[in-house]
């Protein structure tokens, strides 16, 4: 087996008097779409926010890719590989699909022979619609404001985002809240396309049907503990939604 591209251990985020997150310890590898799952308030957006560099945690080790990794911003997680797409997403509504695509890592070009320097629109756009394609992402037009687009488009340029800057790991909070039934699909498959390119997934979601169509491997967590980790072929809704509530505990044991 390969070594975790991820690794987690004894993870503690503190809020006031309140243990958001644990103790928690677990492992993603190259290539695996992980489910995180678990009822509102169990911690989970915490837990991906101590990783992605928006919490520090209290105590407990993060390993990314081999090295320790404890980020101080989530632009410092984002140059490190890890690209998160929250339930705010964001993105920069004002600004083009292919603005957004390189939002905060602008291509420049010099002009009046390297006198100035000025965004080149050009070179995005071409990137932009070559990764959209490469992904089977359609839109109209690349120059709509991200405003205009739904839902579920707004996902897919997210996550053509990541493709594009080559992400080693993507963290995914709830992505197919609020879509309509084929957006969702979009998304589902989305997330399968990057499993096949070998880039692991976390998926926050405490939609079973979603878990049970895209992870290989569910967490499941019941106020800020990890409470199970199964093969999702291993188990069932049933089982799932025990621990989900607190009536199975597996870290009890
Ligand atoms: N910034 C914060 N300050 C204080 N308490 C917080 C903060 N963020 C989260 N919490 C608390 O930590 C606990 C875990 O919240 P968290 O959002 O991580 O849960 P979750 O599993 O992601 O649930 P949801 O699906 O509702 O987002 C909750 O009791 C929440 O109120």
């Amino acid at each position: 087996m390969s070594d975790p591209i991820l690794s987690i251990r004894g993870l503690t985020k503190i809020f006031g008097g309140l243990v958001a997150v644990d103790a928690v310890s677990f492992d993603v590898r190259r290539g695996e779409v992980v489910g995180l799952l678990g009822d509102n308030g169990a911690g989970k957006s915490t837990l991906i926010k101590c990783v992605s560099g928006v919490h520090r945690p209290e105590e407990g080790e993060i390993r990314f890719d081999g090295e320790p990794a404890l980020f101080a911003s989530p632009m410092d997680a984002r140059r490190a590989g890890i690209e998160t797409i929250y339930q705010d997403l964001a993105l920069a509504n004002n600004l083009d699909v292919g603005a957004n695509i390189f939002l905060g890592r602008e291509a420049r070009r010099r002009r009046l022979g390297g006198l100035i320097q000025t965004l080149d629109d050009k070179f995005m756009l071409r990137e932009s619609r070559e990764t959209l394609d490469s992904l089977q992402i359609r839109f109209p037009s690349l120059t709509q404001p991200i405003q205009t687009l739904s839902g579920g488009q707004r996902q897919a340029v997210a996550i053509a985002r990541a493709v594009y800057w080559d992400a080693k790991l993507m963290i995914m909070d709830e992505p197919t809240n609020n879509l309509g039934v084929p957006e969702q699909m979009k998304v589902l498959e989305l997330i399968r396309t990057l499993r096949d390119r070998n880039v692991p997934v976390i998926l926050i979601t405490h939609i079973l049907p979603d878990a049970f169509a895209v992870t290989d491997r569910v967490i499941v967590m019941h106020r800020g503990r990890k409470v199970a980790e199964k093969a999702t072929a291993s188990t069932t809704a049933e089982e799932l939604v025990q621990y989900m509530v607190g009536a199975r505990d597996d870290a009890a044991a």
